[in-house]
């Protein structure tokens, strides 16, 4: 079906045209009850999006519009275990792994709890055996320190959510992320690291990642060399990945491998096995915690009438800015410094999820759909790009997200990063007029002919659209529906553009080329490129010979 032919699509054209333009003062001015209406609640999580660039009649045709394009049904048929991600013939049932209710869903026709509930007993007495010391190293000395082996999925879940859970980490533990191929992670990473107290968790959904597989061989050749014994690997390498076979054919024995399954996207892998090196460094109890804030979250998208449903709403209204008023961007800004890895982990939740310009149909799209991500902790990023965001030519909708209480209260530390939180909003909104401009600079003492020539400058457009979540603290629970908050909303957004947000046969082309040209620059093949890249290739080998 083409979205752009539904009645809603056409109404909300012309609405782009209107109150698509209308000033954010405007509208605050014209309705007191803004905040009230257009702010949202569920799972410990408060989104106010009435500095979003929406309006009464904006938002029923964007429900209207996921009426018609069937969001609902989808919803249903995904929670159902239908394969949804229909270019794979696969179901998309992350959301099982979160949950414990018997009988709730079917992957392939049967009910995973069983197989779920495995897994994560499996995973949980692993947990404890190591943290308790009961499971140590080869030289009998406990392990400390994970080193997780993986990239994308299999990587910045488990980092971010890691580094965003600090003040829960187990003390005397340790955990480090390797995903880059480039040697200097690894090396890097292991220089800090003990032989005899390092546990390696190998994460990949295939094992087949180029990447991963690299730095998983070096990493054994590593613990080796320390003066270990084949026999020693099974005490400090586990693997978790749904190929058994690449994992046995790599040496890891079955009785350490987590698996999990092929309706668990990698981007939405980290509630699974994959999540392990977060249970490791956190405590089994933490780990669960997280798991059920994402599934408050789940049975709020499920059951939450349309016009409360957070997920929807946010979705929506992301996909109005991105589709209909044609803003290229979204930035992702946690006022926390322990969410300073969510920009780049939602980087590729969304931009591989739904930067597609197919449909399901196999047709163009014909219309924008998903928007590039990026990110940085607020208050850094207001002394690097929110410039740009202010005054720029560009049109970029903000994400600002925000606990009340910190973990860590250190003088006024937190009031002035809430004081922050809250004025970048409100300055992207309000802005300054020229005329406002003047008239400051005038109170500051300048003259006429200076005042005219620096009003301009010092304006600021405003009517800058931004949407602001904000919960008490940053728990796990708050942690898990903040993601699976993220995670349904890029669901609707795929959902109504009408593309498989489940496959990413984009990231294939490159890994393909990229084998002929190792092949060359080990000397082992010649190849056929284009001048380009023949020419790189060339200045690639001349600049490394004789080093
Ligand atoms: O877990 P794997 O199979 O190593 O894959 C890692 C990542 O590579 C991709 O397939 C492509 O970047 C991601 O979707 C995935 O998360």
């Amino acid at each position: 079906m083409n979205p752009a032919e539904t009645k809603s699509w056409g109404v909300l054209s012309q609405l782009a045209e209107t109150d698509g333009k209308r000033h954010l003062r405007e509208l605050f001015a014209e309705e007191p009850g803004r905040f009230e209406r257009f702010s949202f609640e569920a799972a410990g999580l408060f989104l106010d999006a009435s500095k979003a660039q929406v309006t009464g009649p904006v938002m029923d045709a964007l429900l209207g519009l996921a009426e018609e394009v069937g969001v609902e049904k989808r919803r249903r048929r995904m929670f159902a275990g239908e394969p949804i991600n229909e270019t794979e013939g696969r179901s998309v049932l992350h959301m099982a792994l979160r949950d414990n209710r018997d009988g709730k869903y079917k992957a392939d026709g049967a009910d995973p709890m069983g197989d779920i509930e495995d897994v994560r007993q499996r995973m949980k007495a692993f947990c404890d055996a190591v943290l308790s010391g009961d499971r140590r190293g080869a030289t009998g000395k406990p392990l400390t320190t994970v080193v997780n082996i993986g990239i994308g999925g299999s990587d910045l879940g488990p980092v971010m959510v890691t580094e965003a859970l600090k003040p829960y980490w187990i003390e005397g533990r340790d955990v480090h992320f390797v995903s880059n191929v480039d040697g200097t992670h690894l090396v890097e990473t292991l220089r800090r690291c003990d032989p005899e107290t390092t546990l390696f968790t190998i994460a990949s959904k295939t094992f087949t990642t180029q990447e991963t597989m690299t730095n998983a061989h070096s990493a054994r050749e590593w613990f080796l060399a320390s003066g270990r014994s084949e026999a020693d690997v099974a005490s400090h390498f586990v693997a978790l990945s749904t190929n058994h076979e690449a994992t046995a054919a790599f040496g890891i024995e079955e009785e350490n491998v987590f698996g999990f399954w092929d309706w668990v996207g990698g981007r939405y892998s980290l509630w699974s096995a994959i999540g392990l090196p977060i249970a490791l460094t956190v405590g089994w109890e933490a780990f669960e915690d997280l798991l059920s804030g994402a599934h408050a979250m789940d049975r709020h998208f499920e059951e939450a009438p349309a016009d409360k449903n957070l997920p929807l709403l946010f979705g929506l209204i992301g996909l109005w800015h991105r589709t209909f008023l044609d803003m290229p961007a979204v930035a992702v800004l946690p006022y926390d410094q322990s969410l300073h890895r969510l920009p780049a982990y939602l980087q590729q939740a969304d931009m591989e999820s739904n930067g597609k310009s197919r449909r399901l149909d196999g047709l163009p799209a014909g219309y924008e759909t998903g928007p590039i991500v990026f990110g940085e902790p607020g208050t850094n990023g207001q002394h690097a790009f929110y410039q740009l965001i202010h005054q720029g030519t560009t049109v970029i909708p903000c994400e600002l997200i925000a606990p009340a209480v910190s973990h860590n209260p250190l003088g006024d530390h937190h009031e002035k990063l809430l004081a922050n939180f809250l004025a970048q909003p409100e300055a992207l909104m309000v802005g300054v007029t020229e005329d406002e401009a003047f008239t400051q600079l005038k109170e500051q003492g300048a003259s006429d002919e200076e005042a005219k020539r620096l009003a301009p400058h010092k304006a600021f457009p405003g009517g800058r659209p931004s949407l602001s979540v904000l919960m008490q603290k940053l728990t796990p629970e708050t942690l898990g529906a903040l993601i699976a908050l993220y995670e349904h909303k890029i669901f609707v957004q795929g959902a109504v553009w009408g593309v498989n947000s489940y496959d990413q046969f984009g990231v294939e082309l490159g890994k393909v080329l990229a084998k002929p040209i190792l092949a060359e620059l080990k000397n082992e093949a010649d190849g056929d490129h284009d001048a380009s890249t023949a020419g790189l290739i060339a200045r690639v080998r001349s600049l490394r010979s004789g080093v």
